[in-house]
């Protein structure tokens, strides 16, 4: 089982425009809401595979009731920890092209009695889980010192911990020992100080987080697909999408299939750039099945030019 935890999440509403023009009042065509946050997502993927997950989410307000609604109506097994402030609604629009503008929500103020219940809720089960995934981002409140002390009571508690956030959450997570952590490209960036140009200065920079305590790294690159760097090694993979439609979960979907794939060396790798791949090639933040997965396209090598350049 894997606990996964969103400690901002959303209700996702996603709108279909012709094209986005400042200023005008636009008519949307297709419309839909998923429930949203990054863990939540990855818990979506897991069950849209038939894997079993746990999402623990703060939930509060009306919009809290209705991502409740939402994940029930999914069958997605969760925790839902009760906060006073209200959860976010994101916005996502998109253009027939594939471009996406999001506009995300900071979330609820999280009070530290909030946060200190949502540490315990996952605590407590944290045991029976075979990896706890942190995901999103932090809500207003918890202060990142209290997110570290979270990431290493479950890093001391023996708990494979993945972190997927930014900033100083993800270096919290990082710090902690997390075995695992997603950073895309410009989270990777931040976390580093430096915008890496080539193969090999994401590489770098997935070293120098390992260095700093990640077990391993598994960078998303957007179309330039993704580099895993552990203990094994460096492995780098691409997965083509001709015609994108939505990106939105797209590292949620790369991050769950990852684990799913047994979160080491090729054959895992190869999942997630497959589950990434298809999240793509779907509308809004849906999740990939099955029968939405092609691995022929995938193709993974632990030799690669490291001076290749990213897209821009
Ligand atoms: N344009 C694309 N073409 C092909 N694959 C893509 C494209 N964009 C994303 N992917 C796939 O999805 C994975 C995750 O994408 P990305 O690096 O954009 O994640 P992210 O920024 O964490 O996304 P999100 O926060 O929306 O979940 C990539 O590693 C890649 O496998
Ligand atoms: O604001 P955060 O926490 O960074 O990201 C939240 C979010 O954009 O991430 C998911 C896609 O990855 C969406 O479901 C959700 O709206």
């Amino acid at each position: 089982m894997i606990l996964t935890v969103t400690l901002n999440p959303s209700v996702d509403r996603a709108l279909e425009v012709d094209a986005l023009v400042r200023g005008e009042v636009l008519r949307a065509g297709d419309s839909h809401i998923d429930p949203g946050g990054k863990g939540v997502n990855v818990s979506r993927a897991l069950l849209a595979n038939g894997l079993r997950s746990t999402a623990v989410v703060p939930t509060g307000g009306a919009e809290g009731d209705q991502l409740v609604d939402l994940l029930k109506g999914e069958g997605v097994d969760m925790l839902a920890v009760p906060i006073a402030g209200r959860t976010r609604s994101n916005i996502t629009l998109a253009e027939p092209d594939g471009t996406v503008t999001k506009i995300n929500e900071a979330g609820p103020v999280v009070s530290d009695a909030e946060f200190a219940q949502v540490s315990d809720a996952v605590l407590a089960v944290a045991s029976a889980a075979d990896w706890v995934v942190i995901c999103g981002s932090l809500p207003p409140g918890p202060s990142i010192a209290a997110f570290a002390d979270l990431c290493e009571r479950l890093v001391a508690a023996g708990s494979r911990l993945a972190v997927d956030s930014s900033g100083p959450a993800l270096l919290a997570g990082v710090a902690a020992g997390a075995a695992l952590v997603k950073p895309n490209r410009e989270e990777l960036a931040e976390a580093v100080g430096a915008e890496p140009a080539t193969l090999g200065d994401v590489i770098e920079a997935c070293e120098r987080l390992r260095a700093a305590g990640a077990g391993a790294v598994l960078a998303s690159l957007g179309a330039d697909g993704a580099v895993l760097v552990d203990a094994d090694g460096v492995l780098c993979g691409v997965s083509p999408v001709p015609v994108p439609r939505s990106t939105v979960g797209a590292g949620d979907a790369l991050l769950a299939g990852f684990l799913a794939g047994g979160a080491r060396g090729s054959a895992a790798l190869t999942e997630g750039l497959a589950w990434g791949a298809a999240a793509v090639s779907l509308p809004g933040s849906r999740m990939p099945t099955p029968a939405d997965l092609d691995r022929t396209h995938v193709s993974v090598t632990p030799d690669p030019d490291p001076s290749r350049r990213l897209h821009p």
